[in-house]
């Protein structure tokens, strides 16, 4: 599988509407056969740290953003994890959403931020969390999706895993001030779960925040097969989906997970 990611700044003097514009163009860009899958950050086209611009932006999912993505990657015949979005949902609430789009332009299905972030951020208040994770089978292996915050809580990914996962997406805004703690969760959920992580950040500064950038590409034995610096760019890598299977087999880790068995009882506090 061939990995495209495009790590986006979304600096303050541009529009949401301009940056949208960009970005498709860049992706009509790409070289036929260039990509199987391409993904972008996390509200690229809003500005994570663009509270203010959260209502006045958000859209359906059936809304011009996600339509236009699935466009390309039907024009394109390639899967297309859209970054996300902020989603207005039919009753009102706002999600930070991710779409994943197939190589028809199908709506394979969509992910809400299940972990919204509350530290020197108005996400937690002013969106609503999803409640619900999400893997897809496709014929590059199965995607599941995360989305920044959620790095920092390894039962998403393991509960992923358990739904079969086996590229898990993780679209991201995450600052520079902690790009210490980026590069080892990405790493860390990749190692513990035996998956690919495929970690698409934001680069540049907005809304007063300087972004990490250095999006990841690790596989299951937690190599890191691409890495991005922390300005703008386009990272490639390919996926060994049999790269995946060997790593379980020589080495079966989940195999040896007791808490999950049915057959341990509860552990005991001491
Ligand atoms: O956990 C962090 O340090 C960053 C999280 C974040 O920026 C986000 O969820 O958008």
């Amino acid at each position: 599988m061939r990995v495209v990611l495009l790590q986006i700044a979304c600096p303050d003097d541009e529009s949401p509407a301009d940056r949208g514009a960009r970005v498709l163009a860049d992706l009509r860009g790409l070289g036929a056969g260039e990509a199987d899958l391409v993904v972008l950050p996390e509200l690229w086209r809003t500005g994570y740290f663009h509270f203010d611009r959260y209502s006045e932006d958000a859209e359906e999912l059936a809304g011009p953003t996600i339509g236009a993505l699935r466009e390309v990657a039907a024009g394109r015949g390639l899967h297309i994890v859209t970054g996300s979005i902020v989603e207005r949902a039919p009753g009102g609430a706002l999600h930070n959403t991710t779409a994943l789009a197939g190589p028809d332009g199908a709506l394979l299905g969509r992910y809400r931020k299940i972990h919204l972030f509350g530290h020197e951020s108005a996400e937690a208040t002013l969106l609503t969390a999803g409640e619900d994770v999400f893997v897809a089978p496709t014929p590059l292996g199965a995607v599941g999706l995360a989305t920044c915050y959620d790095l920092r809580f390894p039962e998403l990914f393991r509960l992923l895993v358990d739904r079969g996962a086996e590229v898990v997406v993780v679209v991201s805004a995450w600052p520079l001030a902690r790009l210490e703690h980026w590069e080892l969760l990405v790493r860390a959920r990749a190692v513990e779960n035996q998956v690919f992580v495929v970690a698409c950040n934001a680069a540049g500064r907005h809304g007063g925040v300087e972004l990490a950038g250095t999006s990841l590409v690790v596989d299951p034995w937690g190599t890191v097969l691409a890495r991005a610096g922390t300005g703008p760019q386009v990272l490639r890598a390919v996926l060994d989906r049999a790269r995946l299977a060997a790593v379980r087999a020589d080495f079966p880790v989940l195999a040896s997970r007791r808490l999950a068995s049915p057959d341990v009882g509860r552990p005991r506090l001491m």
